[in-house]
């Protein structure tokens, strides 16, 4: 497992939610060009845990690592350069267009019925915001206002916000909530694409037949890692029953595993 230098690493993590102990010791890494995916069943921590990894959430003892360093000895805007966060149902301004939003990535600008800019624009910018949205497919609707996108639309859109930062790691929180098959598997896709590209990509996931098409997977279960590392390795009927308490076949199909359900625990 990539540790250290590159890699995003929670290191015996113990996160409260409210007064709830959500995180009870985690230990996990996320290398940088590998697309890890956080699974487990509802209330496992996964929302808490990546919260934790990004810093926004206070943690109670042990710590997050990025390249090594502690997060916290990252100063804001280092910190905004090398983490960026997709949080669930992501808000994005109506009245604004698509390359407004995505420009709203670099940090340049707030929006408030306009963008405002809060430091000069430069050709770097430019060029970051172009290929966020080439690279996301997004570029043949950037005139258009988010108010005129589908849903499946807005989503990527996120998306592009958040790679225009250039991050080196990449976190988000159930990134294919609300998407139809088709728009579900196009930003896995993309998230893989990132990951070749170098970029430390952790996403939570509910849908572990979405799952199984990363590179490693994290089984959290009350609070703690139940398995960690390869689909295979992570995706075992005793796994899947230890954590979410139901009976699962898991299958291979071509190159790719498939987990099915039975009906009866
Ligand atoms: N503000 C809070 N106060 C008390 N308990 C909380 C709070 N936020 C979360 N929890 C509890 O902490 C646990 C972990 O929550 P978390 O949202 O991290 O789980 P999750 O794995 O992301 O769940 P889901 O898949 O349902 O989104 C849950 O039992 C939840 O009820």
């Amino acid at each position: 497992m990539t540790t250290g230098p590159a890699a995003l690493e929670a290191v015996n993590l113990h996160v409260r939610a409210g007064d709830h102990p959500a995180v009870r010791g985690v230990s996990a890494a996320f290398p940088a060009g590998r697309f890890s995916a956080l699974i487990g069943p509802n209330g496992a921590g996964k929302s808490t845990l990546l919260r934790a990894l990004m810093g926004l959430s206070p943690v109670q003892s042990g710590e997050v690592r990025v390249g090594g360093r502690r997060l916290g000895d990252l100063g804001r805007a280092e910190r905004s350069r090398t983490l960026a966060f997709l949080a669930q149902g992501e808000a994005l301004p109506d009245s604004a267009r698509v390359r407004e939003v995505v420009a709203l990535g670099r940090g340049a600008g707030e929006w408030r019925w306009g963008l405002i800019p809060t430091r000069p624009w430069t050709p770097a910018d430019e060029d970051a915001v172009t290929g966020a949205l080439e690279r996301t497919d997004t570029r043949r609707f950037e005139g258009r206002r988010v108010s005129e996108l589908s849903g499946g639309e807005r989503q990527r859109v996120a998306l592009a916000r958040a790679l225009a930062a250039e991050p080196r790691f990449l976190l988000l929180d159930e990134p294919t909530n609300h998407l139809d098959l088709a728009y579900a598997l196009e930003v896995i896709r993309y998230l893989r694409c990132e990951a070749e590209g170098g970029l430390g990509v952790v996403a939570v996931l509910h849908d572990l037949n979405l799952a199984a098409r990363a590179d490693r997977l994290v089984l959290l279960h009350e609070g703690l890692v139940l398995a960690a590392g390869s689909p295979e390795h992570v995706l075992t009927p005793e796994h899947l029953r230890a954590a979410y308490g139901v009976r699962a076949r898991v299958v291979r199909d071509a190159d790719r595993l498939l987990v099915i359900p039975e009906d009866e625990a």
